[in-house]
């Protein structure tokens, strides 16, 4: 699979330590486009809207928590209609493809994406890409009208089938010229984002009019940048069922023991908020928070002494926990799915067992192990992921339409915006173990935290701040210029620097032709 580092993030500078890390537009590789007033200024649904357009210049800050003299830091530009469009009704020719595991809210996007572009824009021709990746070179496309995806909101999966691997670049574009598209959404983690990424490179180097537009999904909510992914809050909400059943089965017999597997493979927010939110939970293990079973201070003890204080425990742990526990004690197979990511043995089972074997020898304990993994990501999204759905829909047909390609849409302090893909898929978001939120968790459960002093420090010591490109160390990097480009600095970025209002790109810049 490629890596597509090498994409060239439009970097601006301005004062007071502003930068805007824009998105690329079309007229950034083909200068001579026409444009189009936008027609939504004639839709009667939105002739109420005192503001029709965002303004051309608007940003959305990173950082909402600033210091009195600190720099105004990192800034993506804002989602949502623009004044001018650069694609007539008639001729859009949109597709969407759904990628990756599934999510409640896919097709909620799926059907927002055709209603937005047939009611706000006119457009008439969109087609769904059957099953992933591999379905624009390997399998039939299937008409989308507003009819047809009326419903499917109310329906779990995605109507469109989805796919891991099976992501050949050169067949993919091959198959988006021939079929005469010009605008593709792209639904779907951070694996899929990175395709995304390749196919937007290999569109532009051959020069296209064609609109790439990321939707970030993903259940684990491990995205960054983006306050949160669609589907994470349905998929809490519905973890509350299987805690609710684990905490009956555990205290309707003698020292029970109710355990409930959630997803998470690298990240634990499901496992978090879960039991943040269901107050049952005595514990809660997740990738980010090792832990350990034997001797003092450790999940044996613990459990040892919730069940002599309460007579009944439950246990909430995410499916990433513990993976270097268990390929202590059982054999790695070291297993990869067909996109390359790992998989996972079934920590669920194993600490049961382990439990059950510790105990047998100490006291009588009952343990039912609950496994909800795929019930809590196969169901439809509850009403507020449905009008997140919307949203992140809306923002990238206002993107593709105005122009913008190469960018992932997402809610950034609760503004939408359009961000370069590089940020959204060069880091995994994760919990922060000397975070607050985590503080709360283990206050609400008692759990112990597992940690040493030394190990509190040394977790301190790797907290990065997120914005990282305002340490200076990394600014002075990304504003660096080479010596063979002046205007790519020494990571890639398109540096654009001292323009004229600040945020804009000055068109008299060499750094643009
Ligand atoms: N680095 C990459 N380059 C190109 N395609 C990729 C890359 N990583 C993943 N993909 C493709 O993206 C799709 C989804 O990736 P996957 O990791 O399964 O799910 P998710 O997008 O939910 O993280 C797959 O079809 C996979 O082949
Ligand atoms: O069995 P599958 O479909 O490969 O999915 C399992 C994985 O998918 C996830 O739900 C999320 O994965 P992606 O969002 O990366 O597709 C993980 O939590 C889980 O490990
Ligand atoms: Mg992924």
């Amino acid at each position: 699979m490629e890596n597509p580092g090498d994409t060239q993030m439009k970097l601006v500078t301005g004062p007071g330590g502003y930068v805007l890390e824009d998105v690329p537009h079309f007229t950034d590789y083909l200068p001579d486009l026409p444009s189009y007033p936008n027609p939504l200024q004639d839709n009667p649904a939105y002739s109420v809207v005192k503001q029709y357009f965002v303004n051309a210049d608007d940003t959305v800050t990173q950082k909402i928590v600033v210091h009195k003299d600190g720099p105004r830091g990192v800034h993506f530009r804002r989602a949502g209609p623009r004044q001018r469009v650069y694609f007539g009704s008639d001729e859009v020719h949109a597709c969407i493809v759904t990628c990756g595991g599934l999510c409640p809210g896919l097709n909620t996007v799926i059907r927002e994406i055709v209603c937005g572009l047939y009611h706000m824009y006119g457009v008439r021709k969109v087609l769904g890409i059957d099953g992933g990746y591999r379905g624009f070179y390997a399998k039939n496309t299937i008409t989308l009208t507003p009819k047809f995806v009326n419903d499917i909101h109310k329906r779990g999966g995605t109507i469109l089938g989805t796919s891991r691997g099976g992501h050949e670049k050169s067949k993919i574009v091959d198959s988006i010229q021939d079929r005469g598209i010009n605008q593709v959404y792209i639904i779907g983690g951070d694996g899929t984002q990175r395709g995304a990424a390749v196919i937007f490179e290999e569109i532009r180097r051959r020069g296209l009019k064609v609109a790439v537009a990321g939707i970030p999904k993903t259940i684990d909510n491990d995205i960054p940048v983006i306050d949160k992914s669609f589907g994470f809050d349905t998929a809490v909400e519905e973890a509350q069922r299987a805690i609710n059943a684990a905490h009956v089965e555990a205290t309707s017999i003698e020292n029970g023991i109710g355990l409930v597997k959630l997803m998470g493979r690298y990240s634990g927010f499901i496992a978090m908020y879960a039991t943040l939110a269901s107050r049952d939970v005595d514990c809660c293990l997740i990738p980010e928070s090792p832990f350990y079973l034997e001797g003092s201070g450790g999940l044996y003890e613990y459990i040892e002494k919730r069940l002599k204080e309460n007579g009944h425990m439950v246990i909430v742990i995410a499916e990433g926990a513990g993976q270097d526990l268990l390929s202590e004690s059982l054999q790695s197979l070291d297993q990869q799915d067909a996109s390359g990511n790992k998989l996972l043995q079934d920590v669920g089972l194993w600490i049961s067992h382990r439990i059950k074997d510790y105990f047998a020898k100490k006291m009588p304990i009952n343990l039912k192990y609950i496994d909800p993994t795929y019930m809590i990501r196969a169901i439809p999204s509850i009403a507020s992921d449905n009008v997140y759905c919307t949203l992140l829909a809306h923002s990238a047909v206002h993107g593709a339409m105005a122009g913008y390609t190469g960018f992932t849409v997402g809610p950034v302090n609760a503004r939408h915006a359009y961000i370069p893909f590089n940020r959204i898929t060069e880091k995994q978001n994760k919990v922060v173990i000397t975070d607050r939120m985590w503080a709360r968790l283990l206050s609400s459960t008692n759990q112990p935290s597992f940690l040493n002093p030394r190990d509190i420090a040394k977790s301190k010591e790797e907290k990065q701040p997120t914005t990282g490109i305002l340490d200076s160390e990394n600014f002075k990097d990304r504003t660096s210029v080479t010596k063979d480009n002046p205007c790519l600095s020494a990571t890639g970025l398109l540096v654009v620097d001292n323009c004229k209002d600040g945020i804009s790109v000055a068109e008299d810049s060499p750094c643009m032709s």
